[in-house]
């Protein structure tokens, strides 16, 4: 096998070459298979990626089995942590690197990816190896007939090998919000990144290197899903847990894979989200508020709003600073610090979102704005561009205000009463999150008590603490992570018994 030292040995070409990272060393497919990654900016291949088969993936679970019982298992908790710390300053050091090629991949604007994604990237190690060091225990004293007694107190053992299965809309971001819990949880792991955005996972791997975290405890599989390096690795019998962001389809699909051998599964899928704005709202930052939980990263956000419910006092009101919001938008180069919309991630994905812009229009609705196809200068005319959209006029049972989109698109209905908003916002299969608009402390608690959904934010939209629970109710997910919460995945409780 050929083994080398850098994610993009042949860095002097425009295009570049993406390896898999197995055992520390970064490896071409053994079959030689590799893929085109296309700039979502201009259409131009900007990545070659090496396609791992059977063999690939069957060498990276080995390796992550080794390392599990071997180099990984030898640290203390507090050395593991200490590496952990190092991965997270030195994606730090490296923060332009990892920008850069997120940016690369997805398209998104660099003032978002250099906000979010790249320093959450760094944040996920952070904050689970600060959790580990101090989740406390309990102790239960247990009566015996002899009156010695017994204490029982439960430890924590790693989960084994676990597979991470990564979306493309917030790659670096959601991968390490897997890959930081598991690791400091002592288990190692195995990422299959979307093949859409294959270059920060493996960027990581030189972080991982350069802090000596040993070879084995993180590896990367590139390649699809059925029929590539997704099916190979869920089906592998040497992994023992699955984690998962993605469509809830594919998270159904993933859950059967699981079901050999009876491997626990964590799921982050879609979502159809609701935002609830009431009369009482502070209408300002319900408007920013919503214009950023429908358009930020081009509406690919499992936590973005889709559907929004206005009070009917203000809906006209509302429509109409949505609309001049969304059209005041700049969407253009990412490394543009103007530019406020990037493209959506593939031209794969904007004829998915295109159809349901034609589908709304089928179903009856009024275009707000958008709906189609901006111009664009020249050099950008081939990238995955689309208008920011925003519909009313539908019913709650149309296929546009039902079906996840995953676009810069929403639907706006009016309501007349907090019970009507509530029931049309819980409507769905999904559950995952929704924003509340009111300025009624009690009204705040009364609808969030009430909404289907794993996260609920009030007055703000993806304010995040990452030790609070996260995670979707009926088809958006199963399990929460965050926190202590993490831990309830990555790691199997142990009780001991010590009869006294
Ligand atoms: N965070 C989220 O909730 C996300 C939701 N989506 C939704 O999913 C739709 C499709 O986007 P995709 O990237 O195709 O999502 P997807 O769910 O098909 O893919 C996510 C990941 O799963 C892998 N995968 C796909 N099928 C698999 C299988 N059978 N076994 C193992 N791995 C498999 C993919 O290669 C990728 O790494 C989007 O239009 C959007 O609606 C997409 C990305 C993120
Ligand atoms: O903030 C997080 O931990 C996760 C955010 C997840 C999404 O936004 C997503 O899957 O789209």
């Amino acid at each position: 096998m050929q083994r080398i030292a850098k994610t993009n040995p042949s860095s002097d070409s425009p295009v570049r070459n993406v390896l898999n990272f197995v055992d520390g060393a970064f490896v071409p497919a053994m079959g030689g298979r590799a893929f085109d990654k296309r700039s979502p900016v201009n259409g131009a291949l900007i990545a070659r990626v090496a396609e791992a088969g059977r063999d690939d993936v069957d060498a990276a679970v080995g390796a992550a089995r080794a390392a599990l019982r071997g180099p990984w298992a030898d640290l203390a908790l507090q050395q593991r942590c200490d590496l952990l710390y190092g991965v997270a300053d030195e994606i730090n050091r490296r923060f332009d690197d990892f920008l850069e090629a997120e940016v690369a991949d997805t398209g998104k604007p660099v003032s978002l990816a250099r906000q979010i994604d790249i320093p959450r990237g760094a944040a996920n190690f952070k904050i689970f190896a600060d959790v580990v060091k101090n989740v406390p225990g309990e102790v239960f004293e247990t009566p015996t007939p002899d009156g010695a007694g017994a204490l029982n107190f439960a430890v924590r053992a790693p989960v084994g090998v676990v597979a991470a299965i990564c979306p493309w809309n917030l790659p670096l971001l959601l991968m390490t919000w897997k890959v930081g819990p598991a690791l400091a949880c002592g288990n190692t792991v195995v990422v299959k990144p979307s093949e859409e955005t294959p270059q920060t996972a493996t960027l990581l791997g030189e972080v991982m290197n350069a802090v000596g975290v040993p070879g084995g405890v993180y590896n990367v599989v590139h390649g699809f899903g059925p029929g590539s390096a997704g099916e190979y690795l869920t089906t592998h019998p040497g992994v023992d847990a699955i984690t998962f962001t993605g469509e809830t389809r594919t998270g159904a699909a993933i859950m059967k894979a699981a079901a050999d051998g009876a491997r626990p599964v964590s799921l982050e899928m879609g979502g159809k989200n609701p935002a609830l704005v009431f009369a009482d709202c502070d209408f300002d930052a319900a408007i920013e508020g919503t214009m950023r939980s429908c358009f930020a990263n081009c509406g690919q956000v499992c936590l973005g709003t889709e559907r929004v419910y206005v009070e009917r006092p203000i809906f006209e009101r509302f429509v109409a600073a949505l609309k001049e919001k969304a059209e005041a938008m700049r969407l253009g180069s990412p490394a543009d610090p103007g530019t406020g919309m990037g493209p959506l991630i593939s031209q794969e994905h904007r004829d998915k979102v295109l159809s349901y812009y034609r589908k709304a229009v089928e179903e009856g609705a009024t275009v707000v704005t958008g709906g189609g196809i901006p111009e664009m200068p020249e050099d950008l005319a081939g990238g995955s561009w689309i208008q920011p959209t925003i519909w009313t006029g539908l019913s709650d049972e149309a296929a546009v205000t039902t079906e996840e989109i995953f676009g810069p698109c929403c639907h706006i209905a009016p309501f007349d009463s907090e019970a009507e908003a509530i029931d049309r916002a819980n409507a769905t299969k999904y559950g995952l999150a929704a924003s509340v608009w009111t300025t009624n402390l009690a009204r705040a608690h009364r609808v969030s008590a009430r909404l289907e959904t794993g996260i609920v934010w009030v007055n703000s939209w993806f304010l995040r603490d990452l030790r609070t629970p996260f995670g979707g109710a009926k088809q958006s997910g199963i399990g929460r992570e965050g926190g202590v919460y993490s831990l309830e995945f990555y790691t199997e409780l142990k009780n001991v018994c010590i009869k006294l």
